[in-house]
């Protein structure tokens, strides 16, 4: 099923940031966004994935088919990396964790507690649990940060890998991640402010 929003109008603080968006995002294909910083990229997955509501316009497709993956790991510190793996896999009914050990190469790892990972290895323990979701739509926002040029590579291998299944995904990401996949630059898409009332009429 496509994940589709239309007209679509996203605010962060209360501020209008982006507006008169239509994407949509079908099984087996991936969107890269871009844009400058702050122009919206975070507000948009956000607000797709469910996490907030859209100013105006429809989200359509989403429903219980998006794993989110955002600027936080989302590790559980004192567990070690089997044990929030494993957690992971009952949370979401999945039966072996074996599919995100290999992937992101975390074997070497399994018994070291997350907390004690460096950032790069934690951000590839974070990510590898999408493989353990079943779910068929990655929202992904920044997803390569602190990782090096191999992690990237195994990355961007197992979003390849999910797309090969049917899947898709939706990534912010400034790099390039050698994906055959749609950009969209967000920065035709920025809210225009409303206009100033006029000052000069409140002290005539
Ligand atoms: N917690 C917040 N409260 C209020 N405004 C926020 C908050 N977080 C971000 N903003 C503002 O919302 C706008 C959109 O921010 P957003 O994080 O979506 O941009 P981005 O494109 O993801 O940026 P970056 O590339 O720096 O990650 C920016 O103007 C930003 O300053």
């Amino acid at each position: 099923m496509t994940l589709s929003a239309s007209d679509l109008a996203i605010s962060r603080g209360g501020v209008r940031v982006l507006e008169n968006l239509n994407l949509t995002l079908a099984p087996g294909q991936a969107l890269i966004l871009r844009g400058p910083n702050g122009i919206g990229k975070t507000t948009l997955l956000r607000t797709l994935s469910g996490l907030q509501p859209p100013l105006a316009g429809t989200i359509a497709g989403a429903d219980d088919r998006i794993a989110y993956a955002g600027h936080s790991d989302g590790i559980k510190p004192t567990l070690t990396v089997t044990e929030n793996l494993n957690f992971w896999a009952r949370v979401f009914g999945t039966s072996s964790i074996q599919v995100a050990l290999d992937s992101f190469r975390l074997a070497d790892l399994a018994d070291r507690p997350a907390g004690a990972l460096s950032a790069g290895q934690k951000r590839r323990l974070g990510l590898s649990r999408l493989l353990l979701t079943g779910r068929a739509i990655w929202i992904l926002d920044e997803p390569t940060v602190s990782l090096d040029t191999s992690a990237i590579a195994m990355f961007a291998d197992a979003v390849r890998a999910h797309l090969g299944q049917g899947g898709s995904a939706m990534i912010a990401t400034h790099i390039d991640l050698g994906l055959d996949a749609e950009v969209m630059e967000l920065g035709p898409f920025k809210a225009v402010p409303p206009p100033l009332d006029d000052f000069d009429g409140a002290f005539a």
